[in-house]
């Protein structure tokens, strides 16, 4: 099969297409223990929930023991470890990169806490028919708010923009009700990290799309309109040059495509017991999970690591493990809860699903 778009290629390992579990790796030449088979450093958009972005550092990640770090910038609401960090964290947001989280950081400043949580009652999830719906239900707010925004791209106050339209009261009333919407910091970082992404790396955008998609990636229906309010809110507040991106399909992809896909970025010592956020790697992302794996993975910074654990034979299928720290202890059944609710599937693996 022809390596889709950002996959890993590499002498040792190829992707192919299985009958039950989408695409996977498989060994081309035996393995001995402990080699390196992948180092994934394709980060594309990752989150940093916001209340550990004073101990995280914003770009390699580093934490020491929940000890706020030196280096904090407050106008992006992000911290860093040192300012070598914070100066390669600004080179790869870019300018426009630096506007957004400014414009980001300004609105989610000084608002309560309240809307910070995200809470998953077990709930439906919604359909792609709802999916759709929701977002179709925000679409004539958002053509005025875009309205408004594009409005200040205008020389003259009140006089018909480039389009030939003029904007009116009812623009402006529709940035400010969106605007009075509860905001979910940690959602709009999610979307922002991922149109920044886009729109500093264009032609990468098909690494993301190529990766297995969640079709139904909302957890409940609050949890799609709290998505759908976060794309309202960015529309009122981004640098006009992501207003085109900012739209319901590229949001709707970041969103399908990070589903199954996103790694846990944790604390490195502690076998990962805290959970700062998650981020995406395209590269990291075609192996498939066993509980017996025989590839180990470990983050470096911003990179992954895959190395083999044990002898493997050609032809064996590289599998690492999706399970965090202590769900690895739990039983069959509730890993197979986890896995089931987290990634989508029922283990047809079921050899690789030790008892
Ligand atoms: C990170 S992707 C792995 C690569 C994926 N198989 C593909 O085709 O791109 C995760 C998805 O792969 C599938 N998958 C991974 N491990 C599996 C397993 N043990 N049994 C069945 N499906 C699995 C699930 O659909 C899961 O949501």
């Amino acid at each position: 099969m022809h390596p889709p778009s950002g996959a890993p290629t590499s002498p040792l390992f190829s992707i192919r297409q299985t009958p039950h579990s989408g695409r996977a790796v498989f060994a081309t030449q035996d393995i001995p223990p402990d080699t390196l088979l992948w180092r994934a450093s394709d980060l594309t958009l990752a989150v940093l929930l916001r209340e550990y972005r004073r101990e995280v550092c914003g770009h390699c990640f580093s934490y020491e023991h929940g000890r706020d770090l030196s280096t904090r910038d407050r106008s992006i609401g992000f911290s860093f470890c040192n300012d070598t960090c914070a100066a390669a964290w600004r080179h790869s947001a870019g300018e426009i990169g630096i506007q957004a989280w400014t414009a980001v950081e300004k609105l989610v400043k000084h608002r309560s806490k309240e809307d910070d949580e995200m809470v998953y009652p077990d709930q439906a999830r919604p359909k792609p028919a709802a999916i759709a719906t929701a977002w179709d239900t925000v679409g004539a707010q958002a053509s005025l708010i875009r309205v408004a925004r594009e409005g200040e791209r205008d020389q003259e106050p009140n006089v018909p923009n480039a389009a030939g339209v003029k904007v009116t009261k009812q623009h402006r009333r529709a940035v400010q009700k969106a605007l009075l919407n509860p905001l979910r910091p940690d959602s709009l970082a999610f979307f922002v990290s991922g149109l920044l992404w886009h729109y500093n790396r264009p032609h990468e955008w098909s690494h993301l799309t190529a990766l297995a998609p969640d079709p139904t990636p909302y957890h409940s229906f609050a949890d799609l309109a709290a998505f759908t309010q976060t794309y309202l809110h960015l529309l009122c507040v981004l640098p006009l040059p992501l207003l085109a991106l900012c739209a319901p399909d590229t949001l709707v992809a970041l969103s399908r495509h990070d589903g199954h896909n996103s790694f846990g970025i944790r604390s490195l010592e502690d076998d990962g017991a805290e959970f700062f956020g998650y981020g995406c790697w395209p590269g990291a992302s075609y192996f498939n999970h066993s509980c017996a794996p025989n590839v180990g993975k470990r983050r470096v910074g911003r990179e992954w690591e895959f190395r083999s654990c044990g002898m493997v034979g050609r032809g064996e299928e590289l599998c690492i493990s999706y399970l965090s720290g202590e769900e690895r202890g739990w039983s069959k059944g509730r890993r197979m809860g986890v896995l089931r609710r987290n990634w989508g599937f029922e283990s047809l693996h079921a050899s690789l699903l030790i008892q």
